[in-house]
């Protein structure tokens, strides 16, 4: 498969940008030669990849093949042991905590939710990297907090506690939490985990509404190939913690790939109407 390729191609450093980024706008991401792993275990070894601004991406591999982490080192939350992350040019391993927030916001895959904590409470805290010296929230703060939660459709339970919403409530009001930051980069770890199928559509749309509107750098973890291949532009696929494959859906997804990166034996169609691949997987390999 032309697509799937065996080692990871490097790319040419940006320049450096100055630090103070506040509110969204267009921002490259570029994880650059990126190599890490955890005491004992290599995770990911020189991955590179980059994402352009209003350009959704979503990562797809096998549990364990390295995905979450090369979130985290995106978002600066871990540091490579070699190679870069760069968001709008700026290193994200010397720039500070609050700056960071300030370019890349992570909706992880789980978050445990603080007792009494009400939603606004909770995506106001989106806010906490804009805020001023003192910690004071800035004028202009509840706009954004109120603008996340509507773009989420979770306003309606503004006063309601965190700890008494479902599953999928509470995924929708995480997702909140990372809009209120404001960053020009959002980095969706399983956006669709707990989430019935309307609204995992409605997550997805709403993703590629804020990349053609907003022109959000957007990358997104996704174990639904078949979600995958119609909401995003391009699929990069990790195995053994490298790049196996990337490139525009109708590309990528392969029987080549379901059987190289997944292990599953399998077919692949289209659809009728719109032309993205459906995946139909028959069985693992052994
Ligand atoms: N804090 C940690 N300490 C040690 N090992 C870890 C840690 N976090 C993750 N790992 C290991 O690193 C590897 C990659 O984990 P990661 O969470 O990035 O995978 P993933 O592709 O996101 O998986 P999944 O699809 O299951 O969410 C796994 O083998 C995991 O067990």
């Amino acid at each position: 498969m032309s697509e799937l390729i065996g080692a990871p191609g490097t790319t040419a450093a940006a320049p450096e940008a100055a630090e103070g980024r506040t509110g969204s706008g267009a921002a490259m991401l570029h994880i650059d030669r990126v190599r890490f792993g955890y005491p004992g275990r290599r995770v990911l070894d020189e991955v590179s990849l980059r994402v352009r601004p209003g350009e959704l991406v979503a990562l797809v591999g096998l549990n364990g093949c390295g995905k979450s982490t090369l979130l985290r080192l995106a978002a600066g939350v871990l540091r490579p042991e070699s190679g870069r992350v760069l968001v709008d040019g700026a290193d994200m391993t010397r720039v500070s905590r609050r700056d960071a927030a300030r370019r890349v916001a992570l909706l992880h895959q789980s978050a445990p939710a603080v007792p009494g904590l009400t939603v606004r409470q909770m995506v106001r805290q989106g806010r906490y990297a804009a805020r001023g010296p003192l910690g004071m929230l800035r004028v202009g703060d509840d706009a954004v907090t109120v603008r996340a939660m509507r773009d989420v459709g979770v306003e309606g339970w503004a006063d309601r506690p965190v700890e008494a919403l479902s599953g999928g409530e509470r995924q929708r009001v995480r997702l909140a939490l990372a809009l209120a930051q404001d960053t020009p980069v959002l980095l969706l770890d399983e956006p669709t985990t707990y989430l019935d199928l309307r609204h995992q559509l409605e997550v997805l749309q709403l993703a590629a509404r804020l990349r053609e509107e907003r022109r959000l750098t957007v990358l997104m973890v996704l174990h639904d190939l078949g979600l995958a291949a119609r909401f995003a532009e391009r699929l990069v696929a990790l195995r053994d913690g490298r790049v196996a494959a990337q490139g525009p859906p109708e590309r990528v997804v392969t029987p080549e790939l379901l059987r190289e990166v997944f292990g599953v034996e399998g077919r692949v169609g289209r659809d009728p109407e719109h032309g993205w691949p459906i995946c139909y997987p028959d069985k693992p390999t052994y």
